[in-house]
């Protein structure tokens, strides 16, 4: 039926550095100029862990050049990802914290592995750092103003039961059903015709598309700044320390 599979693969944590980010991309717009695709299911290799988000080492210690172009490629993903007009279905087989949990939340639909361990959520505010406005957009958008109010305020990680009361999946499977199911969804979104669909997902999401579309380089901006302040550059630091520390 035309469904692809994107396994990401970047071992230990499927970290979205700037090749992880680029690669992605690259196979989604492949796919979006394939007529012989209409989905594509959204997954991990790694076990255990879905994404652990954006890679921390591209966001401390670097050049304002390379904060600059890897900003550019993490807005680049959201928009591809946001705006696709390919069914996207994740399979959420792992944990997803932060920018793991917003590339699930750019997705049609969400398929949850049940297992206690596999939260998910915006938890930038506990590594002292503030979610983008269209990372907050896109939480609003699915699970509404107040829910996502409180999530990201407190950095939530909600496990797999929360989630789907909150919304933020729309089912949680046992693990070794997540792929069939994410299939099955698949077949139900795809018997709909593309171009209705495609429209209604257009309608539904380029106003928020369109608010980071429209100020790109003033979002930049707003990153390079912060990302280069003493504090958070410290505070990242400290973040990645202790989990290296954790194994210790
Ligand atoms: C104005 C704009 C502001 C911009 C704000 C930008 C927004 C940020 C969004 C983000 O996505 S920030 C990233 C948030 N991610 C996290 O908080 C997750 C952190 N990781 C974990 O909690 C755990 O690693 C895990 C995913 C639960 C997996 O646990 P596990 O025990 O299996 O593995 P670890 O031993 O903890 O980690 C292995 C290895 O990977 C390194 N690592 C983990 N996460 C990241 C990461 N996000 N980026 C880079 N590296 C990561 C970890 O340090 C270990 O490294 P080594 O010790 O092996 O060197």
């Amino acid at each position: 039926m035309g469904v692809a599979v994107i396994k990401l693969k970047n071992p230990p944590v499927n970290s979205l550095s700037l090749e992880v980010l680029t690669e992605f991309v690259i196979s989604l717009e492949k796919l979006e100029n394939d007529k012989t695709f209409r989905g594509v299911i959204v997954t991990s290799d790694c076990p255990g862990i879905f994404s652990a988000g954006l890679d921390l080492t591209e966001m401390c210690g670097k050049s304002q050049a390379h904060y600059a172009e890897y900003w550019r490629a993490v807005q680049e993903l959201w928009l591809r990802l946001y705006l696709s007009n390919l069914v996207l279905i994740a399979a959420i087989n792992g944990v997803s914290p932060a920018g793991g949990c917003l590339m699930s939340l750019t997705c049609d639909y969400r398929v949850l592995a049940d297992n206690p361990k596999y939260n998910m959520g915006l938890n930038e505010t506990l590594l002292g750092i503030v979610a983008p406005s269209w990372f907050k957009d896109t939480l609003v958008n699915t699970v509404g103003h107040r829910t996502a109010e409180r999530a990201l305020q407190l950095g939530l990680l909600f496990p797999p039961a929360e989630a789907l009361r909150v919304g933020m999946v729309d089912q949680v499977v046992p693990e070794d059903q997540v792929h069939s199911t994410a299939l099955s969804v698949m077949a139900q979104w795809l018997a709909v015709p593309d171009h209705a669909r495609q429209l209604t997902k257009n309608l539904m999401r380029k106003p928020t598309a369109d608010r980071l579309v429209k100020q790109r380089d003033a979002d930049i901006q707003y990153f390079l700044r912060f990302i280069s302040r003493d504090s958070i550059q410290k505070s990242l630091r400290v973040y990645l320390d202790k989990l290296r520390q954790k194994k210790g």
